[in-house]
């Protein structure tokens, strides 16, 4: 499985006990779909190494083991869907506010400055997919990333994944929105109790 042109690889074993297998290239984005409850957001955890699992995880043909656990999370960074705020204001959680980008995404410049707790759903959804790729990371793991938008936000944050695919992103992208799913995957898996199979 794990081939030159192939950035991320997962054999690992699923919450049914059965074998979830994946690969991913560089700029490609696989897009995972399931029932409630089925796993998705626990395998995303796993593949972040946020939670213990069985079997092998490469990226760049190197085992997650051989990382150190900061490397790995640096490099495959998960962004839930419900995403956690720790600090006073918004733009605190960056060592560089985006505006720029926060601004491509409709969100207004008075948001940095505000805490999260006082922002909304949706803008704290568009506003975790910024400090998630403000990480440069190499591959992202994307939970839900539109749950909470209008297709007018839905669509900038596509086009936004978009150009960061062109640059190289690897994405797993977890979604409800089959749409989206079809718009975005370049391959499309779902997750079942049979294991994850193609959709
Ligand atoms: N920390 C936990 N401890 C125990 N069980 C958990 C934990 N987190 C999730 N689960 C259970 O594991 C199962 C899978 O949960 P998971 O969140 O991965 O599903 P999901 O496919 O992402 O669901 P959804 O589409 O509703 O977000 C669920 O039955 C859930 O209740």
């Amino acid at each position: 499985m794990v081939g030159q042109d192939v950035l991320f690889a997962a054999q690992i074993v699923d919450r049914h006990g059965g074998q979830a297998s994946l690969a991913l290239r560089s700029g490609s984005c696989l897009a995972i779909t399931g029932a409630s409850g089925s796993g998705k957001s626990t395998l995303l955890r796993r593949l972040a190494d946020l939670d213990p699992y069985e079997g092998q995880i490469h990226l760049a043909g190197r085992e997650a083991r051989t990382y150190a656990p900061c490397k790995w999370r640096s490099s495959v960074v998960y962004c839930p869907a419900e995403p956690a705020w720790w600090a006073e204001t918004v733009a605190a959680h960056f060592v560089e506010y985006p505006g720029d980008l926060a601004d491509r995404l409709g969100l207004s410049p008075d948001l940095a400055g505000r805490t999260a707790e006082r922002c909304s759903t949706g803008e704290r959804q568009r506003l975790a997919l910024l400090r998630a790729l403000s990480r440069k990371p190499a591959v992202l793991l994307l939970d839900e990333p539109t749950a909470a938008l209008d297709p007018e936000s839905t669509a900038k944050v596509e086009g936004l994944l978009r150009d960061n695919l062109t640059a190289g992103l690897g994405i797993i992208l977890v979604t409800h929105d089959s749409a989206l799913a079809d718009r975005l995957g370049d391959c499309r898996l779902v997750l079942t109790a049979a294991g994850l199979q193609p959709a």
